[in-house]
């Protein structure tokens, strides 16, 4: 078993909240990522649960015992770094059996569980070298290696692949998902990138500020984000977001900006209010009409054109916002161009201007209402 639930938890340094009353509830097998900005109080999130340093305020709970002020030695989770923290001088099978002969476990035990674990992780030819003798994937596999050899009730992460290249970040990514699904544990795990937490990921919990913005599967983060915060941390390049105002007149309810005109629903009772819209440049498309009623129009220029490879992103002004599309290669537009963008009204998103968070109106074809916090 692995349950964590963290109820009201709080870290103060002086004036700086790191972590502001967090309430979540982790569930056994998990893959939790913690995902945020630099600064939003991630790191501090897990060392919290980790036990490495103490809270201000609130509780932590592994499986119902409340393991608050527990040392981390006595807590049964293993953590891994972004540095590995291998022991240089010891070779591969000894840095992975490290915690078991701390615990005075059997030598032959100790040995059989060492190839057991370095088989899992396909470390088998490696055992006899030491840290210096391998490569940033192995190492971080190695370190991997000595977190399963405990077989803790929770692995907890910090970053664990930000020291490696591109390439053995992808594969090494593949790894920790079909890792996870081989030994069905709790993950709790810390990154700043949306890649990892999204391919990685069976929740997401965003934090922005110390306090978690919305916790949700990858797919209910990027389909419907919680607030403006969400929206525009997710998504490469992320969710274009126009200031706008919701309006009735002419029969219609309508987003309307300078440029822009969204056809919600028939009528004209509704309360104008001002909102963000929110639309994917991936959700972009080109047309040279208006279309049918109802069809959103964003008319603009093109400023710039970037080339991705099996891709193209437009940069263009709607209004003075700006505004991204991106889409296959060529676009066949050019700066200075004129440009009529339109999109699926299930594409259309929108958010409270002052307070930020997501509206919900497609289900309800009345006014837009805020979606309930996570809290
Ligand atoms: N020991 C400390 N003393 C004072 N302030 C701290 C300390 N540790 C963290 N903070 C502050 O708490 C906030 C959260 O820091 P934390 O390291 O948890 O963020 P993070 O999301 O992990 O960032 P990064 O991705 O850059 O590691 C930041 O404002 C940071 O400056």
């Amino acid at each position: 078993m692995g349950r964590i639930v963290l109820d009201g938890l709080t870290k103060q340094y002086g004036d700086v909240v790191a972590v502001d009353g967090i309430d979540l509830d982790i569930a056994d097998g998990e893959f939790l990522v913690l995902l945020g900005p630099s600064g939003c109080g991630k790191s501090t999130l897990l060392r919290l649960i980790a036990g490495l340093i103490q809270p201000s305020g609130g509780r932590v709970l592994l499986d119902d015992e409340d393991i608050t002020y527990a040392p981390p030695a006595r807590r049964d989770l293993a953590m891994v770094f972004q540095s590995y923290a291998l022991y240089p001088h010891l070779t591969v099978a000894r840095n992975i059996g490290f915690p078991l002969r701390a615990a005075r476990m059997p030598r032959a035990r100790i040995r059989q569980r060492v190839e057991e674990v370095a088989a899992l992780l396909e470390l088998d030819g490696l055992l006899e070298r030491r840290p210096r003798e391998l490569s940033g994937g192995q190492r971080q596999r190695v370190a991997v290696g000595r977190a399963i050899i405990r077989d803790p009730r929770a692995f907890l992460m910090d970053e664990p692949l930000s020291n490696l290249d591109a390439k053995l970040r992808q594969a090494t990514r593949a790894q920790f998902r079909t890792l996870h699904e081989t030994l069905g544990a709790t993950v709790v795990y810390v990154t700043h990138d949306q890649v990892e937490a999204l391919s990685l990921a069976t929740r997401i919990a965003m934090l922005d500020g110390g306090r978690l913005e919305q916790v949700g599967t990858p797919t209910e983060v990027f389909d419907e984000p919680a607030s403006v915060f969400v929206a525009g941390f997710l998504g490469s390049p992320p969710m274009n977001l126009l200031p706008a105002r919701v309006e009735g007149h002419d029969g219609r309810v309508r987003v309307v900006a300078q440029g822009v005109e969204v056809d919600l629903w028939p009528g004209e009772e509704v309360e104008s209010r001002d909102v963000i819209l929110g639309i994917r440049p991936e959700h972009l498309r080109q047309t040279d009409s208006a279309g049918p009623v109802g069809t959103p129009v964003l008319r603009g220029e093109v400023q710039a054109v970037e080339n991705l490879g099996a891709e193209e992103s437009a940069q263009c002004t709607v209004g003075g916002a700006i505004v991204q599309f991106r889409g296959a290669r060529p676009l066949g537009l050019a700066a200075g161009q004129p440009v009529v963008l339109t999109t699926a009204r299930d594409h259309i998103h929108l958010f409270d201007r002052s307070s930020g968070r997501r509206l919900a109106w497609q289900a309800r074809q009345k006014q837009p209402t805020p979606v309930a916090p996570h809290r």
